[in-house]
């Protein structure tokens, strides 16, 4: 097995919240503990107000007030740099960023100073980690932008004049151009259509092989998944219900998220109705006791209403938190078309 890059244990990052003079956390990260791998894709899934940004903020060390680490860490072991972001100092945050570690977002004009060409904006995010300067550091990047297939003179205009697939790989260059170790992708695929989405989603993946980095990616979108990533880690209510490598999780899901979240996804030819999941995400200021997904949980027995089930294996490198897991089956046949 690969050696892990990325090691979080019991991490717990809240939001502290006061309505009308009343404190509350919202445990939008709560007990999470995982390892990701060198050169692998991993992805994290789940829906809307799951935790899923909130935990990759803190993998990015992007932890900001009202967030703050409760507990556990999130520890990387990068070349040269040992960090963990739960207890980094600004200087070592500022000595993994872009280098070792780097962020690709959803929405290109967030990332792209609207003012400023995209070469001077290379140079604010990348000279200064590359230590190159002139025509050293312009050959460096039209050089890597050649391997995103954009012209050198992308670095002439300003991010209004490129159309938003040119300015998605523009922000994939800036966020590779260091050849970082760890990348983190946030729904960089979300805001574009479909032929640019599949166009971007495989130049991430052809960079990352190139590059042998480990990319984490986030998305709601299971056909993503299916198609992008070596494993998935399923988040619902702030926590890791289930992980496992990817096929695994589409063909054989242990636990009934998962199995719906598969279930969900369109299928070529199928127009039968897809199983609706009842009732609505927990509230994460007060989530119900036990497994949190009892609510919605077509399997949930007495149990799942008051003991927290933990996250242990159920197969080979694949983990479920179900007190149930045995009795899961997959809502649909799988089907080929799901997967590349
Ligand atoms: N800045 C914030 N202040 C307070 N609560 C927040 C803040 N950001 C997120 N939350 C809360 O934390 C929880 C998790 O939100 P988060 O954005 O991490 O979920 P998500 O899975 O990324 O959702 P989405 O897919 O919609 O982005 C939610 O209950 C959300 O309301």
């Amino acid at each position: 097995m690969t050696e892990d890059l990325l090691k979080v244990e019991g991490l717990k990052a809240y939001y502290q919240m006061n309505y009308f003079g009343v404190s509350r956390e919202v445990r939008a990260v709560d007990d999470i503990t995982m390892s990701i791998r060198r050169n692998e894709i991993y992805g994290i899934a789940g829906e809307s107000s799951s935790g899923k940004t909130s935990f990759i903020k803190v993998l990015a060390a992007a932890i900001r007030p009202p967030m703050r680490i409760v507990d556990g860490s999130a520890k990387y072991a990068f070349k040269g740099l040992d960090v963990d972001v739960a207890t980094a100092t600004p200087e070592q945050i500022e000595a993994m960023r872009w280098k070792h570690l780097s962020y690709i977002m959803q929405g290109s004009m967030s990332v792209l100073n609207p003012l400023r060409r995209i070469g001077r904006t290379f140079e604010d995010f990348a000279a200064r980690p590359l230590g190159l300067r002139g025509a050293a550091f312009k050959q460096r990047v039209i050089g890597h932008l050649e391997r995103l297939k954009l012209p050198a003179d992308v670095l002439n205009a300003y991010p209004h004049e490129l159309s938003g697939g040119m300015r998605q790989r523009v922000t994939i260059g800036l966020a590779t151009v260091c050849h970082p170790e760890f990348i983190i992708a946030d729904e960089p695929t979300t805001a574009l259509d479909v032929v640019v989405q599949k166009e971007v989603l495989g130049l991430i993946r052809e960079i990352q092989q190139d590059m042998g980095s480990s990319v984490v990616f986030v998305t709601h979108d299971m056909s993503v998944h299916a198609n992008m990533t070596d494993r998935v880690g399923i988040i619902y209510a702030g926590r890791l219900v289930e992980e496992g490598p990817t096929r695994q999780m589409f063909f054989a899901p242990k636990h009934p998220y998962t199995a719906h979240l598969v279930a969900s996804l369109p299928r070529i030819g199928d127009t039968a109705q897809r199983p609706a999941l009842e009732g609505r995400p927990p509230n994460l200021a007060e989530p119900p006791a036990g497994c949190r997904f009892h609510p919605r949980c077509p399997l949930a027995v007495d149990k799942c209403r008051s003991e927290v089930p933990p996250l242990v294996s159920v197969a080979n490198d694949h983990r479920s938190a179900c007190w149930r897991s045995d009795d899961v089956a997959p809502l649909v046949a799988p089907q080929q078309t799901v997967m590349a």
